[in-house]
């Protein structure tokens, strides 16, 4: 469903908190809001959903007035998602998600069937969550569960604010992870504030850059990454937006696929006859050529023992599908200049390094 802000403004008494916007957000699309504090991306979210009311202006819903719509019908096609104060302590997770569908006087079984799909489809066992207490799951699965509260009634539209605000950085990481994966599947037209620029590029396909209540700029992530319009949209892109070019760009695109692989359980002095030191990495396999590891080739021989050999494996990888961006962060934390890339069900299929990571930096700013 086509939403439009049409001169959207909100005053308190005489100050502008939102003046005269107007946006068009794209169908099935996710848009992201950011801007300092207080710039207006709340009270914007709130009178889409009519917790606030606006002063002038209008909001179009496939070109229909949003005062000209039955507010139960609103409800049911807006769903509304916010940092983790948003589930009720004292409801379980299955009741906590069924709160729109209840209002909507669905019969029970199809309720029960919504939130148990709901529950699958952000990655929670239904079984064993649905009876919980939001006190009784980790930060990360109560924010699943708000994103499968905020999808409950299959909304058209779904407003999302800072949802992820209060989750540790790692932890942000995995659910954002998650909520592409959905997204992909779901294709909803989700309007998402954030304080955090590189969470906006990393799920926005648009993001609108607001200040002081008006729109400064609003495009393509892309776009705006690449044409910043002003000096405001720099700054908050931070120093390093070049390097955040690299968010677009898959791993795939620099993957280098000769490299060097052994069994782990190989006999130690065999491998260490056959290894060639041109490969600056080793990578180590299971006997069902799963994923267990990686050393410097260097490191690798001075070490005389098969248990030290496995204590001294670094573990991390990057996978195809993740951002030259993700694989520059893991290569940097794990002190190695090659990285092994992996696929979902842990088999190696090549490696990414710094130069190729570079050499794709040096490709984008030529464009
Ligand atoms: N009920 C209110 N009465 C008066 N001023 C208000 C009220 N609600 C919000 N404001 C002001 O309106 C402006 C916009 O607030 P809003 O919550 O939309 O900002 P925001 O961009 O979402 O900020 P943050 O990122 O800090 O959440 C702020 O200056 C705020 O102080």
């Amino acid at each position: 469903m086509a939403i439009k802000l049409v001169n959207l403004t909100k005053k308190y008494g005489d100050f502008t908190a939102v003046n005269n916007l107007n946006i068009e957000f794209e169908d099935n699309k996710l848009t992201v809001l950011i801007g300092p504090s207080g710039c207006g991306k709340t009270t914007t979210l709130k009178m889409i959903n009519r917790l606030i009311e606006r002063t002038s202006g209008d909001i179009l819903f496939n070109g229909k007035s949003i005062d000209d719509i039955n507010p139960i019908e609103l409800r049911r096609s807006i769903g509304y998602v916010i940092q983790e104060i948003g589930l009720f302590p004292h409801m379980t997770v299955f009741d906590n998600i069924a709160v729109v569908p209840r209002l909507l006087k669905w019969p029970e079984d199809k309720i029960k069937k919504r939130v148990y799909d709901l529950l699958d489809l952000v990655n929670l066992d239904p079984e064993s969550t649905a009876h919980k207490y939001p006190a009784q799951l980790s930060g990360g699965q109560r924010q699943r569960v708000g994103v499968a509260r905020g999808l409950a009634a299959d909304p058209d539209i779904l407003l999302m604010d800072e949802p992820f605000g209060a989750i540790d950085p790692i932890n942000r990481e995995t659910l954002q992870d998650a909520f592409i994966e959905i997204q992909e599947k779901i294709k909803k037209t989700i309007i998402f504030v954030t304080h955090d620029i590189r969470e906006a590029i990393k799920l926005g396909d648009k993001i609108a850059i607001f200040k002081d209540g008006e729109l400064v700029q609003y495009d393509d992530t892309q776009n705006i990454v690449q044409n910043p319009k002003d000096d405001f949209v720099k700054d908050i892109l931070g120093e390093d937006s070049q390097f955040k070019a690299l968010e677009f760009v898959k791993v795939s695109e620099g993957l280098y696929k000769d490299m060097q692989a052994f069994k782990i359980d190989e006999d130690l002095s065999n491998i260490k006859s056959t290894i060639q030191s041109n490969y600056p990495i080793t990578i180590f396999v299971d006997k069902n050529n799963n994923y267990k590891g990686f050393i410097e080739t260097k490191r690798l021989n001075r070490i005389d023992d098969s248990s030290k050999l496995r204590s001294s494996l670094k573990k991390d990888y990057v996978t195809a599908k993740s951002s030259l961006y993700e694989a520059l962060n893991k290569i940097l934390s794990s002190s190695s200049t090659n990285i092994p890339v992996v696929t979902d069900k842990q088999k190696v299929i090549g490696v990414i390094n710094l130069k190729a990571i570079f050499e794709q930096m040096s490709n984008k700013a030529e464009v």
